[in-house]
């Protein structure tokens, strides 16, 4: 498995910018449920830059694209261009790994799966994606290049990522749709101490729980986004955001979401869906 190293330009941590569940159309205008995706992923991106925060490096974390189309994940490729960071990503459901990939080699975005963070961090990036259908499993494969990452560095604290939550994060029309076989991931972590955290995408919103000690996190779509707590689909009117994880030498975590502002970006319940 190939590493990558991302230097560490403070010595006492680095930050990660997350950005997930863009759900980018080759068409500028395609929305979901009211919301064009292309409008509300620039949104972040300026709300990022008026920010103005340091970071060293992007995780987004799956369901990229809505439409498969190569021309979708041009579109994230060219929003993010205007930082010079690199950028490390995985699939989601609604993700075309074929052409998700066609559009690389790229200068930013990195097809690594595990990456050494600074001095004190690793972070693995895992594919939970199952073709056709909105839930995740991760493979045998994946669980073993986990095992082997952090096997390998037992020195590093680990930030796992993936797309699926892998655990109930209460919604029973979404935890319908989680990591399907989340104890085989949690068999692995519970061996590993260094793993501090669990960081995902999917149910669009934020979540931050302790499960097994460990910290696990999941963060709103740049688009739209679920009521929490909710059995039935329901959409909040929360707007779209983004999280930075700070991981400092000591292994902790220090978490924010922000939103953008406004409210052109509600969505309509009534309209087209997924
Ligand atoms: N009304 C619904 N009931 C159940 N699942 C849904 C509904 N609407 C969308 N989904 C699926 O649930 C998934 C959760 O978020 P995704 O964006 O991955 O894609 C979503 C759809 O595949
Ligand atoms: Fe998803």
């Amino acid at each position: 498995m190939q590493t990558y190293s991302l230097p560490q330009s403070n010595p006492d941590s680095v930050v990660l910018l997350q950005i997930t569940d863009t759900h980018l159309f080759a068409n500028g205008s395609g929305s979901l449920l009211g919301v064009a995706t292309k409008d509300s992923f620039h949104a972040v991106l300026n709300g990022v830059d008026m920010a103005a925060r340091h970071f060293d490096a992007i995780v987004a974390t799956g369901d990229i694209s809505q439409d498969h189309t190569p021309y979708s994940y041009q579109r994230f490729a060219d929003g993010i261009s205007r930082w010079s960071q690199p950028c490390f990503w995985l699939p989601g459901n609604h993700d075309f790994q074929p052409t998700m990939q066609s559009i690389l080699p790229s200068e930013q975005i990195k097809p690594h799966q595990q990456v050494l963070v600074g001095e004190h961090w690793q972070m693995i990036l895992l594919d939970s994606q199952v073709q056709g259908v909105p839930h995740g499993e991760v493979s045998a494969t994946q669980l073993a290049l986990l095992e082997t990452a952090l096997a390998r560095y037992p020195d590093r604290y680990a930030l796992i990522l993936l797309h699926h939550h892998p655990l109930e994060a209460g919604s029973a029309w979404l935890d319908q749709h989680q990591l399907h076989n989340n104890h085989q991931l949690w068999n692995v972590i519970d061996k590993y101490p260094q793993v501090k955290a669990v960081l995902c995408g999917h149910i669009h919103q934020n979540l931050d729980r302790i499960y097994h000690g460990v910290r696990v996190l999941a963060t709103p779509s740049t688009c739209i986004q679920f009521m929490p707590d909710s059995d039935d689909f329901a959409l909040d009117d929360n707007n779209p955001g983004w999280r930075y994880l700070e991981l400092t030498r000591d292994g902790k975590i220090i978490t924010s979401v922000h939103r953008v502002d406004g409210d052109q970006f509600k969505p309509k319940l009534d309209a087209e869906g997924y």
